[in-house]
């Protein structure tokens, strides 16, 4: 006997709702056939009805009150593409509470409140599925928590918003200006619904938050990641990374280290010829190092309606998979059973260990023996002192690139480069990543 569709209710039909509404319309035979049975939009709340209907069509009831389908006995799964924290909560709970599994691409929310969500989805034996929520095309949640299983992750680290990676490729390719980029990305569906989360590496935190916790099997943890986005970053650093032979991007990252690990989101250096550097637009891309597979790295859309719509009916499909069977069992939510996580110290930002690019602005020419006398005076391993091309405006320049030191090292040098006669004004520090092992 055929099992009977499995019935979504949905909150939120924006980019992302509209977007999955139609590839479940488009590809309903494909689907039902990869899930073992139908998937149905059965009910929709949006704020705005008429534009819904617009969207939907006749056939799906609407509700402007979302509880409503988080709890109606009609709903097998909820999905929730809305957004937002405060109110999210509140249904994702209630839904998990009336015993339904949940979908959702919103990482702010489970950056916060995991914890208590994926809790109580243990207690009731329900799914909540997310991976729409990370560089939504590629299938990274899945990689990380059933592909490499085997492994003992030793580092994740990746383009994972979508938005600042636009912004830094037209800014690098066209010499589009920060807000026209920000403003053509927003227009594409691609950023926040408050932008300041894409540009101040909120976004990338969430995300990474949500990686970190698959990789290693320690809780969701927000509040550690050291966030730094890309409002402050200046086009003449873009430059002269080119110059040295690198690119910039916002790049997020998880590391396991003897005395703990490192998240951190932060602009970055990149070696020009490593794939990364490539990642242009609003693609993402992530690298996993596994002590047994070694490598790996992944590339995909990292924002749109349909490329996330992508994600989320996978996650659709899993839970009609399901049939029965305790949820939280079969796939643990963050990869590893809940017993079996553990707290895990993270790294304050001064103990960090990367390479460094430090730009030091000079009141004259041709200074490079001030600065190099002056970081062998601080025992920092430098392999390069070069002088920046020439540019209009921007003065002279001396660019430094550092072999590995903790940012205390790095801090305490820029305090005395800072100090001394010949330098004219702040001092630019970036860290360099190699990506390679
Ligand atoms: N846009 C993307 O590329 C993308 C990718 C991955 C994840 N996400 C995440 O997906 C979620 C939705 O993003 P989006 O881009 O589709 O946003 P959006 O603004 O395009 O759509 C959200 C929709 O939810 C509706 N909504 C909000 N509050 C509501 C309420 N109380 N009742 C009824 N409807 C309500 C809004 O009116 C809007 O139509 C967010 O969590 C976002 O972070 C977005
Ligand atoms: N605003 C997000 C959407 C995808 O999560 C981004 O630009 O990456």
């Amino acid at each position: 006997m055929a099992m009977r569709p499995l019935r979504v209710g949905m909150i939120g039909i924006g980019t992302v709702g509209s977007g999955t509404f139609r590839v479940l319309a488009r590809n309903q035979a494909e689907i039902a056939g990869r899930a073992g049975r139908g998937i149905e939009v059965v009910m929709v709340a949006a704020r705005n009805l008429s534009r819904a209907a617009g969207i939907v069509g006749d056939g799906v009831p609407l509700t402007d009150d979302p509880m409503h389908v988080a709890t109606h006995p009609d709903v097998d799964v909820l999905v929730e593409v809305a957004g937002g924290t405060g109110p999210a909560r509140d249904w994702v709970l209630a839904a998990i509470a009336h015993g339904k599994h949940v979908v959702t691409a919103n990482k702010a929310l489970l950056a916060e409140h995991g914890a208590e969500i994926f809790a109580a989805a243990r207690q009731h034996g329900v799914a909540v599925a997310y991976e729409g929520a990370v560089a939504v095309s590629i299938p990274i949640v899945k990689a990380l928590r059933e592909g490499l299983t085997a492994n003992r992750i030793e580092w994740v680290a990746g383009i994972i918003n979508g938005t600042t990676n636009f912004i830094l490729s037209k800014m690098r390719d066209e010499d589009l200006d920060f807000a026209v980029a920000l403003a053509e990305a927003q227009a594409l569906g691609y950023a926040e619904a408050d932008p300041a989360f894409d540009i101040e590496g909120v976004d990338a935190a969430h995300k990474l938050t949500l990686l970190a916790a698959n990789a290693f099997g320690s809780p969701v943890r927000f509040a550690d990641v050291q966030v730094e986005g890309i409002t402050a970053l200046q086009g003449v650093d873009v430059a002269c990374a080119e110059q040295l032979g690198y690119r910039i991007k916002l790049l997020g990252i998880a590391r396991r280290r003897d005395e703990g690990v490192e998240l951190r989101v932060q602009p970055a250096l990149v070696p020009a010829a490593h794939l990364m550097a490539h990642v242009n637009g609003s693609m993402n891309a992530v690298m996993v190092k596994g002590d047994a597979s070694g490598v790996t790295m992944y590339y995909g859309a990292g924002a749109g309606s349909e490329q996330t719509a992508s994600a989320v009916i996978a996650d659709l499909v899993d839970v009609a998979r399901l049939d029965g069977t305790h949820a939280a069992q079969r796939v643990p939510h963050l990869g590893f059973h809940a017993h079996a996580m553990s707290e895990l110290p993270v790294l304050p930002r001064a103990a960090v260990r990367t390479s460094h690019y430090l730009r030091v602005p000079m009141h004259a020419a041709n200074q490079i023996e001030a600065v190099a006398a002056l970081l062998a005076g601080q025992q920092l391993p430098v392999q390069q002192v070069v002088l920046a091309a020439e540019r209009p405006q921007a003065g002279h320049q001396v660019l430094v690139l550092t072999g590995l030191a903790v940012q205390s090292a790095i801090d305490l040098a820029v305090h005395a480069l800072q100090a001394h006669p010949a330098v004219n004004g702040a001092v630019t520090t970036l860290r360099v990543e190699a990506l390679a092992s």
